[in-house]
């Protein structure tokens, strides 16, 4: 019996094409341009595979899938894009869909997806996609579209990836996208910064050691590479990587396996390599300090990550990201006025993305009002201490600090201001981590119940904003 196939796609062109080719294998197919006329052909008939476009003619062909997907819960759903933001990428595993297909697409390939979809059908039943956090990539620059199709493109193979850009451009978390979002997402990301760990350990720490290898070595040690075997492993700031090192890591890239320090039993690994730094090898290679033939076997994918400089629009999306993260760690929940968004939009952010979360954070934990407005955007960027300010994370000396080196504080009250500015973050995030309730708040604070209602009132905090 022919296999049936819904091909949902308001391009004309492209709808020839793929049916053309879907016969070919076989397939009746029956196409549509719009999500009205979709569903009615969902309900009147039974299909092996759905093949659907994103932006259909009469809206979003993502968003309703979920729907599609519980009354059709063993259809396999093949998504074709051809809006290659990472957002829609992930859009589309959330709805667990059976394959993402960027355009322009390999047809070959999409049809090969459809019959395998289609004769997995039965077998396969329901397999749950674990809907994770999804993905906190933000921006939807050009560059960073660049950077997506570039993610798109290398999820349905194990292509070695080297990840370049400036410190603080996001590196690490495009290489989670890839694994996350690609065949290996049920295994292992295992991430090493090569340049953090001391010279004469980083074979160890990469490949593992028997018991006895090296003084010290009291037990054996299951290296990196072992570790993410089935699954990614991340290799950051591989510039930085010592010679004897590079070579070791280049012998198990060409071999498949890893040799533990003092072990004599080659281990075969099966590891996704992603690779980042934020040095310029070439002049490494030319200088002799980075080996060529270990850059060509790492460099299969290059993607640049674009400084934040290169793709200003996407400051102020991040910078309400940022405000919602803080608010998820327990920071007070801030928003950010127009001209406080205008104004941080304008900066240059030399630590890219890393620095703007850090100034938000920070912005976050400072701000006194609801509303985060220009004025404390601006005050917080002229203090000298934020420039050199930790990075925020458990570090609130640091932060006290940044506020007191702020400029334009009035005089004569700075105790009683001080306190204010330490009490409200901290009576703030008990409340939020107790989703409003007094009670359980003052028992984490340690304080009377009744000191802690006052206090509220005092500060004109409203506990039920912190409510679920
Ligand atoms: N596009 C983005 N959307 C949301 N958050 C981002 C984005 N890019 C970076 N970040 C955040 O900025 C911080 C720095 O990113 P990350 O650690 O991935 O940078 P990196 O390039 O690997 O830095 P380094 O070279 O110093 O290792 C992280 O907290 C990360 O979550």
């Amino acid at each position: 019996m022919a296999r049936r196939a819904l091909l949902v796609e308001d391009d004309a062109a492209i709808a020839m094409v793929i049916t053309a080719a879907l016969e070919d294998e076989a397939f009746h197919v029956d196409r549509c341009d719009r999500i009205s006329e979709r569903d009615r052909l969902l309900a009147a008939n039974e299909y092996d595979v759905m093949l659907t476009d994103v932006m259909l003619l009469d809206g979003d062909g993502i968003e309703t899938l979920g729907e599609v997907r519980e009354a059709h819960p063993a259809m396999p759903i093949i998504i074709l894009s051809a809006q290659n933001t990472l957002d829609t990428a992930v859009r589309a595993s959330d709805t667990g869909a059976f394959e993402y297909f960027p355009k322009p697409f390999d047809l070959d390939e999409l049809v090969r997806a459809a019959c395998q979809a289609a004769d997995s059908r039965s077998s396969s039943g329901q397999e749950e996609d674990d809907p994770g956090e999804g993905l906190p990539l933000i921006g939807r620059s050009q560059p960073m579209q660049d950077v997506y199709r570039m993610i798109t493109r290398v999820l349905r193979n194990d292509l070695t990836v080297l990840i370049l850009g400036e410190s603080g451009t996001g590196k690490e978390l495009v290489a989670e996208a890839i694994h996350q979002l690609g065949a290996r997402k049920s295994g292992p990301f295992v991430a090493v910064n090569t340049a953090a760990i001391p010279r004469e350990l980083i074979e160890s720490e990469l490949f593992g050691h028997e018991k006895g290898a090296f003084t010290g070595a009291t037990a054996r040690n299951i290296g990196k590479f072992e570790q993410a075997n089935g699954g990614t492993l991340f290799l950051d700031e591989i510039g930085d990587m010592p010679a004897e090192a590079q070579t070791r890591l280049l012998r198990a890239l060409q071999s498949g396996r890893i040799r533990r320090v003092g072990g004599d039993q080659e281990i075969a690994i099966d590891v996704r390599i992603i690779a980042a730094t934020n040095r310029d090898l070439e002049p490494m290679i030319a200088a002799g300090t980075f080996r060529e033939d270990l850059f060509y076997r790492l460099n299969v994918v290059p993607i640049q990550l674009p400084p934040l400089r290169e793709r200003m629009g996407d400051i102020e999306p991040l910078a309400r990201h940022f405000l919602r993260r803080a608010a998820r760690e327990g920071l007070p929940l801030r928003r950010l006025s127009p001209a406080a968004a205008d104004l941080l939009a304008r900066q240059p952010w030399r630590g890219n993305v890393r620095e703007l979360r850090n100034f938000m954070f920070r912005a976050a934990l400072l701000s006194r009002e609801e509303e985060i407005d220009a004025a404390t955007v601006e005050a917080l960027l002229s203090s000298a201490a934020v420039e050199n300010a930790m990075p925020v994370d458990g570090n609130i000396e640091a932060m006290i600090a940044a506020w007191l080196g702020m400029a334009g504080l009035p005089d004569g009250d700075l105790y009683h201001q001080a306190l204010a500015v330490l009490e409200r973050p901290v009576f703030e995030f008990a409340l939020a981590r107790t989703a409003g309730n007094q009670l359980r708040a003052a028992q984490l604070l340690g304080i009377n119940r009744n000191t802690l209602r006052k206090r509220l009132g005092e500060l004109e905090i409203d506990p039920e904003r912190f409510g679920e």
